[in-house]
């Protein structure tokens, strides 16, 4: 990271989704000198998190404190009351990055004026260095500062750029929330599993490291997702049998396209 003691990086709201991604700069040795934290009451394990590495912490950005990238990573429906109050730390070479769902630039320079901004949406398997980032740009960020967000969210993760805003919206159905549905799809997996009779807990074991394995296969495999599934699909086997289900046309792809456009949706309405 290119930020420095006297112009760091402000992340404002150390949450779910803001905390990942500390967590996983963190990991990668982030100076902790060049981050402050600002969020008025952080839950117990980020405290803990911020006193182990020494990170300042604020309940409120003081008036002092001049970042050179200001990360906000509140939610969408707080923007309207907390930008006001962030306006008197924004200068004008202050990168301001948004992982908020929805918030548009024309809102956040709307509240900052003519600074360069990205909006960022992440995912929290950055806490792990596994996170997806996609990110969009306003016409006043610079090549340099492009290169500078690459840098820090390939810290954490893989990063791509939208060329278009309103591509985030799908982004944020897809990857954005894409974690939560691979998680269910472990609850509902671990169920199923229950259903067709095995102890809760070991169908809970064998569900979750499955994901854990097939997800590892992906990462570290050339093969795209089809041939590794082709790859487990034995002729007229047990596969076959699950994945004529799966892939019948009311199966799991018409399910996704309904899933992944009903978040679509609620990104373009927090919007407002
Ligand atoms: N969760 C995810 O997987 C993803 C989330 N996002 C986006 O990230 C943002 C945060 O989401 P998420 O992390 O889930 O939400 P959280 O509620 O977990 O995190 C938001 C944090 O901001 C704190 N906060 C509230 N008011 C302020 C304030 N005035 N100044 C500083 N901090 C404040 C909250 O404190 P308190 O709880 O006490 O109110 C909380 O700790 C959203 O805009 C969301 O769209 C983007 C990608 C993925
Ligand atoms: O659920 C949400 O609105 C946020 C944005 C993407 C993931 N979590």
């Amino acid at each position: 990271m290119t930020q420095t003691a006297e112009r760091p990086l402000a992340l404002i709201g150390a949450g779910k989704m803001g905390g990942a991604m500390l967590e996983g700069w963190v990991k990668r040795g982030a100076d902790p000198r060049s981050i402050v934290v600002v969020d008025p009451k952080p839950a117990p394990e980020m405290s803990d998190l911020l006193a182990r590495h020494g990170i300042g912490h604020e309940t409120a950005l003081s008036a002092s404190c001049k970042p050179g990238i200001l990360l906000l990573a509140i939610k969408p429906q707080l923007m309207e009351r907390v930008l006001p109050t962030l306006t008197p730390s924004v200068l004008p070479d202050t990168l301001v990055l948004s992982i908020a769902a929805g918030t548009t630039v024309a809102t956040l320079g709307s509240a900052f004026g003519d600074v360069p901004i990205v909006r960022v949406m992440p995912n929290t398997p950055a806490q792990v260095g596994r996170g997806m980032s996609v990110a969009y740009a306003n016409d006043k960020v610079v090549d340099e500062q492009r290169r500078e967000v690459d840098l820090l969210l390939s810290a954490i993760g893989m990063v791509a750029w939208a060329d278009a805003e309103d591509q985030m919206d799908a982004v944020t159905a897809v990857s954005g929330s894409g974690p939560a549905y691979v998680f269910h799809l472990v609850e509902a997996l671990a169920a199923a599993g229950v259903k067709a009779g095995l102890p809760a807990e070991l169908a809970r074991v064998i569900a979750r490291q499955t994901v854990v394995g097939a997800g590892e296969l992906l990462h570290q495999s050339e093969l795209d997702a089809g041939t590794l599934r082709e790859n487990v699909t034995s002729p007229n086997g047990t596969t076959a049998a699950a994945l004529s289900v799966l892939m019948a046309p009311d199966g799991l792809g018409a399910l996704m396209e309904k899933a992944v456009a009903a978040a679509t949706r609620r990104s373009r309405e927090l919007a407002g």
